[in-house]
Parts: C-alpha cells; structure tokens; sequence
C-alpha cells in the first residue's frame, strides 16, 4: 500500500489505522488514521489537550490503544515501548529525560543498548565479544555526538549543558538505537529563535539519513517549514491533513486555535447538547421568550 503525498509516491513506514485511547469516559484519541511515508517530515499540530501526546504514547507502546493498530514496515507494533524501539521507532519526550548526573557520552550510550547483542554473563566477565560491541557502540555514539555538533562536551555531564543543547543530546540518544523513524515532542519547546532554527537543520539533516520523522510541535512558523505534510488534531479527533500550505490557509485549523465553534468541530454535538441543557435548567420548563421572540 502507498500513500500518496504532493503527487508523489511513499512507502508507508508508519501505519496507524483507527486508533483510539480511552481514559474511563474521557475518549483522548478518537479513530485516528495516520501515515508517515519513507523520507517523509509529518507534522502532528493541534490547541492543548487535542490527544497528540496521547496518540504518540500509543504509537511506542507507553499506552496500549483501546481501538486500533500500528504497524511499522508493514509488521503490527508490540504494545511495549522497548519492542517498539528494538523495531525501529524511536522518541524523545515533551519533557527532557536525560540522566541528569551522567556524561553526555553515557546518556547516548544508555540509548544504544537496544542495538547490543552481548548478555548479563558477558558483560559481567567482560569478554572479547562484550569488549568489541563496547568499542563499537562507544564509536557510534561519539558519531552521533559529532554529528549533533556535542562531540566536544561528550566528558560533561548532561545536566550542565544549556537547555537546547539537552534537547538535541535527547535527538542523540534517540538515534542510537538506530531507527526508521523518529517521534519528536516539541523538539524545540523553550528553544530560543537561533536554537529553533539549528533543530530545524538539524532534523532535515537527520531525514536526509533516511529516517522518516513525525514531529509535534506548537510553534506553527517551525512546523510549516519543516514538514512534508501535516495533520492538526482536535479534541481527539483528525480534524485536517495535508501539505502546511493547504492546513495554514483552513479556516477550520484557525478557528480551533482560536477556540472559535465551527459547523462539524469534533466535539461541537455534545458541546450543543450541554448548553442546550444548561438553557434547559436555567429556565425551568424548557426556556422562556426574549420580547423579540427568540429563545435565549
Ligand atoms: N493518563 C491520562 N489519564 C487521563 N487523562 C489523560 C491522560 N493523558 C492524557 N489525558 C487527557 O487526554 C487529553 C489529551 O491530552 P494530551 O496530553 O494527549 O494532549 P496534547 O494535544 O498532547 O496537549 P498539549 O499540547 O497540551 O501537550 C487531555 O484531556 C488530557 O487531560
């Protein structure tokens, strides 16, 4: 199956079908169908509390969804975030998780141990086959630090690195464990513009290996630019996809942000419903008549 985007052809690496993610009676994801292609930057925007987090622990296995399937490649997705990252999909997190008192270094190599094949025995006796994965995963590694431009504070520890710095040492970390696609959560949240802007580099650097990336982020300038294509959630629900010329100019994606009510808004029924029953209450028997003969 392809997916096609901008007239052109892309192997689907990422398949969500009809996901949905239920808190007891709170529905955070509603059928969402996503598909991020091969060499594709996919855009996932939408106001606060439109599910995008929710949606993304669904594709890595932190929740398992109520409905719905992933697959990666073709292969359903297990529901476990390690499963997940062994197949090939990595993430970094809204809020940073390093490990704050290890070195830059350790923090990329802590990643990469998905990619280690050498057990408990082996790493206990340390043998050759432990020393050479060692060595080769400490090689990898400092690729990686190289490459996000960290290669020189690799002895630091993490928690001393200035704020967007923390955030690409995340990308690093992420990238060890070498995937095929890569989910990233507001990558540039609390970035200052010239921050931003290295991130944006930095992630059409990161495409460029190969690695097809779908991206959450609310800085709508960031995301047009960055992105092949871009769908925007609201309340649960994919309210609109497509290119970010198309999404930028939709009325409905602006009334959303806005908080403005639109003809067909996800959740606009059961918002008419409450206030319909709200008007009910406040009026006892069913409302009563303004002089000029509308209900109020
Ligand atoms: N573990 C949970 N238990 C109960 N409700 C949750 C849980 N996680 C998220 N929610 C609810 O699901 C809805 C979607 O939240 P989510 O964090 O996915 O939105 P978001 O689009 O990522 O928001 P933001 O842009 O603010 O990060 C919200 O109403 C939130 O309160």
């Amino acid at each position: 199956m392809t997916s096609t985007i901008g007239g052109t052809s892309a192997v689907p690496v990422l398949e969500a079908t009809g996901v949905t993610m239920k808190f007891g009676g709170l529905v955070a994801v509603r059928s969402v169908d996503l598909t991020v292609g091969a060499g594709e930057i996919v855009g996932l925007i939408g106001p606060n509390g439109a599910g995008k987090t929710t949606f993304f622990n669904c594709l890595t296995g932190l929740y398992v969804p109520s409905e719905g399937r992933v697959s990666y490649r073709g292969g359903v997705l297990p529901p476990k975030p390690h499963l997940v990252t062994q197949a090939g999909v990595a993430r970094t997190f809204q809020n940073i998780r390093l490990f704050s008192n290890m070195t830059v270094l350790e923090n990329v190599l802590v990643g990469r141990h998905t990619r280690t094949k050498e057990g408990l025995w082996s790493a206990l006796v340390r043998g050759p086959g432990f020393k050479r994965a060692e060595a080769a995963s400490h090689e990898r590694a400092m690729e990686l630090l190289e490459f996000i431009g960290l290669a020189h504070k690799a002895d630091h520890l993490s928690r001393n690195l200035p704020y967007g710095e923390q955030r690409k040492l995340e990308i690093a970390r992420a990238l060890a464990s070498d995937p095929g696609l890569l989910l990233l959560d507001e990558p540039t949240a609390g970035m200052n513009p010239q921050e931003t802007r290295a991130a944006e580099e930095l992630i059409f650097a990161i495409r460029d290996q190969g690695i097809a990336i779908l991206v959450i982020e609310h800085d709508m300038r960031f995301i047009f630019n960055l992105c092949d294509r871009v769908a925007c959630l609201v309340q649960g629900e994919k309210l609109v996809e497509g290119t970010p010329e198309a999404v930028q100019g939709d009325e409905r994606v602006v009334a959303a942000y806005l908080g403005t009510p639109f003809e067909g808004a996800p959740g606009a029924e059961e918002v008419a419903e409450v206030e319909a029953a709200e008007a009910h209450s406040a009026t006892g028997t069913g409302g009563t008549t303004s002089p000029e003969g509308e209900a109020q």
